[in-house]
């Protein structure tokens, strides 16, 4: 790929991708050398080893999932579009560099249908109008595809011709859902949801495996490279017949299925605080023929886990992987994990300083960083992510 760099229309005003005028090969220097900073030290100390970044062949079109905010315009119109950095002002796109082919094209289609149909955006400073936010998902190995429409409360004056609308000019749409958001918060989604059209939720698959994925559920939105990552994790996880792992922050279960999936006997147990999650992570379970292997259990992950340490050997884990929100684990959850003592921890993060802090506390309690590897996500940004691999000393 060289030393090319990629060109928008909008890269100036639009608040996405902060790197996109550095050329690919320079970004992954940098975020490997953020991470050799973070961690680097940590991985020498134990004689561990810090691997190359594993980046993309084509750092484009790789979001799945695409969202846009909306605001009344002049003489009835809809704005649409990003948010320019920093701020709440809408810049128009017609179509984004990293998302998926047709996902900024629905979007489009879901303002001018609200035009039509005579449905007001939301006027964010007033707390009034109905439009909020349109969020897309688009399926990477089925054609399937999401979209949810944000409302300010639950009347959607001419709901009908609004999806009549969206659904002819944008046939690739599957299933339309309409969730409530009343708060009044920079949160896209409320907890409420109608299913509008289609079955209210999509499926798509990861290493081999099928999965629900539902309009507020958590779904890496970079499935190429959640497979890579996903690899990753369960190799760190040092998985062999007759274990049980522990999928930590499991989401709608998708690390621990594809465990299950790839290593016959082992059994899972997974563990998520949002109930929808759990539920998706149970049908799953039973969608690929694994809920006699795979149990999934709606709780904080820090309880459940101090809990487990209280009870000693009647919650065995021989090993675990955890994928925490950015913020991290807590002290007593890695204090219990050190507890517990499972054989190998395979910690997935999308933050590496809080992943460095919650290494440093797995080390003082008896592990050894024994790899590091980071994966790109997001390319175009300064995310990265990171598998940390340690094993008890
Ligand atoms: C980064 S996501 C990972 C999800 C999943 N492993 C995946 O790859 O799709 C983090 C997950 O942790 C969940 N979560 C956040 N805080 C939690 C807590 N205290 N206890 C349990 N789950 C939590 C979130 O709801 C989210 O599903």
């Amino acid at each position: 790929m060289g030393y090319r760099t990629y060109t928008c229309p909008i890269a100036k005003s639009c608040g996405g991708c902060e790197w996109l005028a550095v050329p690919y090969p320079i970004q992954l220097d940098r975020k490997q050398a953020l991470v050799e900073e973070v961690l680097g030290q940590a991985a020498r100390r134990d004689h561990g080893t810090l691997e190359k970044i594993c980046g993309m062949d084509e750092p484009r079109s790789y979001r799945h999932k695409a969202a846009t905010p909306f605001a009344p315009g002049s003489r009835g119109r809809v704005r649409c579009g990003f948010y320019a950095a920093g701020s709440h002002r809408i810049v128009p796109c017609s179509s984004c560099l990293v998302e998926a082919p047709g996902a900024r094209d629905v979007l489009n289609a879901v303002a001018r249908a609200a035009e039509r149909c005579g449905i007001p955006a939301y006027q964010e400073d007033r707390g009034s109008g109905v439009l909020r936010h349109a969020v897309v998902r688009m399926g990477y190995a089925t054609k399937e595809c999401l979209l949810t429409v944000v409302t300010n409360g639950p009347r959607l004056p001419r709901a009908e011709k609004f999806v009549n609308d969206i659904r002819r000019n944008q046939p690739q749409v599957t299933s339309i859902v309409q969730n409530i958001n009343e708060r009044r918060t920079n949160a896209i989604l409320g907890r409420q949801c109608i299913t509008l059209y289609g079955p209210g939720v999509m499926h798509d698959r990861l290493l081999g495996c099928s999965f629900e994925i539902g309009p507020t559920s958590f779904y890496q939105t970079n499935p190429a490279q959640t497979e890579v990552l996903y690899r990753l994790a369960i190799a760190g996880a040092g998985i062999v017949p007759g274990m049980r792992l522990l999928d930590a922050y499991c989401g709608t279960g998708t690390i621990g299925i594809c465990a299950a999936h790839e290593c016959p006997d082992v059994e899972v147990v997974g563990v998520e605080q949002v109930g929808g999650a759990v539920a998706a992570a149970r049908r799953n379970g039973i969608a690929n023929g694994l809920d006699k292997r795979c149990r999934f259990v709606r709780a904080d992950a820090t309880e459940y886990l101090v809990a487990a340490a209280r009870n000693g050997r009647a919650e065995r884990f021989d090993t675990l992987i955890m994928d925490p929100p950015r913020a991290g684990s807590t002290p007593e959850f890695l204090s219990a994990v050190c507890a517990l003592g499972p054989e190998r921890v395979s910690y997935v993060s999308c933050n590496v300083l809080t992943q460095a802090r919650d290494v440093e506390l797995l080390r003082e309690g008896g592990y050894r960083l024994e790899r590091v590897q980071p994966v790109d996500m997001f390319p175009h940004t300064k995310h990265v992510e990171c598998v940390a691999t340690l094993a008890r000393r």
